[in-house]
């Protein structure tokens, strides 16, 4: 029986560099990383895609809030936001994989799932925002910013400059589980849970309904990992290994870390916590609460990581 891998691609898979930010640039970072993925379906895997959405999310946001401002045009909500990138990002995806496909002679199709995703109103995370969205700002643009939106929570962003932030509430619940898994035993490769999923609350009548935040997709792709039962759970990011003293003088990488080895070097501070730390944090949650194992490499190592060459493996 096919083994089932949930890959989830980072920024750089989308946007290279912030002079590569064009929809046709991320079009071609797309289809570089997909044929990395295709290259794990070739070694035996069914492939859920997951992805991210953060910078996107953002622009689309300040470009609703700008047609506002100038042409009175009707607001688009955070949330709506956030759903049209599923819209755009998964479309880009999806036609990536088909066309790979085409290319190398495989006969399979590629399908994007507006997935909705619960969260739980009462989460903290919406009274204490924290998870950046579009375009960074240097100091000085911060502070006119805050000036002109004091609406606005900026902060600085793992020093890479500074960015506003939104409610990023915990995933519960991917409310379209059933209908991805029918695609899986189908045969299709499915892109699921895009920038984290949109993401609902039940009112008092348990009716669904939207709600402004921006969900993290490593925490949505580890639950929907955990609920196909996944084999594999890849998180493909801008690094070919997790290392110890990252970015310094005494930086090693890893190729294999259990629970407990991890979670030792969580608690001495290894992991940034606006980049490395949210994806291991996910992870641990995956290999607690399945049978499967865990990868963490760049796109082009992903083959090789899969035939436990590269990466960085975690395991129970
Ligand atoms: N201990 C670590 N080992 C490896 N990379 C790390 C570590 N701590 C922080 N990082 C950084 O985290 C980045 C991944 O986070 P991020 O760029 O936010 O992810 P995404 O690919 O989802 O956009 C890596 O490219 C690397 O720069
Ligand atoms: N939604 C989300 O986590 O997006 P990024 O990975 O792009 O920040």
């Amino acid at each position: 029986m096919e083994k089932i891998a949930v890959v989830a691609i980072g920024g750089n898979s989308l946007i290279k560099d912030k002079n590569h930010s064009t929809v046709e640039d991320q079009y071609n970072a797309i289809c570089e990383t997909v044929s990395h993925i295709v290259n794990i379906i070739e070694e035996g895997y069914k492939v859920v895609i997951t992805h991210g959405n953060g910078p996107q999310v953002g622009f689309n946001l300040r470009r609703s809030e700008i047609a506002e401002e100038s042409e009175g045009m009707h607001p688009v909500p955070l949330v709506n936001c956030g759903a049209n990138t599923q819209g755009s990002i998964g479309y880009q995806i999806q036609q990536a994989f088909d066309n790979e496909f085409l290319k190398r002679g495989i006969n399979k199709k590629a399908v994007s799932v507006v997935t909705q995703v619960e969260v739980d109103k009462d989460d903290k995370a919406f009274i204490n925002p924290t998870k950046p969205i579009g375009s960074f700002y240097t100091k000085e643009e911060t502070n006119k910013l805050r000036n002109e939106h004091p609406d606005w929570v900026l902060i600085e962003d793992a020093k890479r400059g500074y960015r506003r932030v939104v409610p990023s509430p915990m995933p519960k619940n991917v409310v379209e589980k059933d209908a991805i898994k029918d695609l899986i035993n189908t045969g299709y490769v499915v892109i699921a849970v895009g920038g984290g999923g949109i993401p609902v609350i039940r009112d008092e009548e348990k009716y669904f309904k939207g709600v402004d935040a921006v969900i993290d997709k490593d925490y949505a792709s580890s639950l929907l990992a955990i609920e196909l039962k996944a084999d594999l759970f890849i998180v493909s990011t801008g690094v070919e290994k997790v290392c110890i003293n990252y970015g310094t003088d005494k930086e090693k990488a890893l190729d294999k870390l259990n629970i407990e080895e991890t979670k030792k070097l969580i608690e001495e501070g290894h992991f940034a916590p606006g980049s490395m730390l949210p994806k291991i944090n996910a992870i641990l949650n995956f290999l607690e609460n399945s049978n499967g194992k865990a990868i963490i490499t760049s796109p082009e190592k992903l083959k090789e990581s899969v035939k436990g060459e590269d990466g960085t493996h975690l395991i129970k």
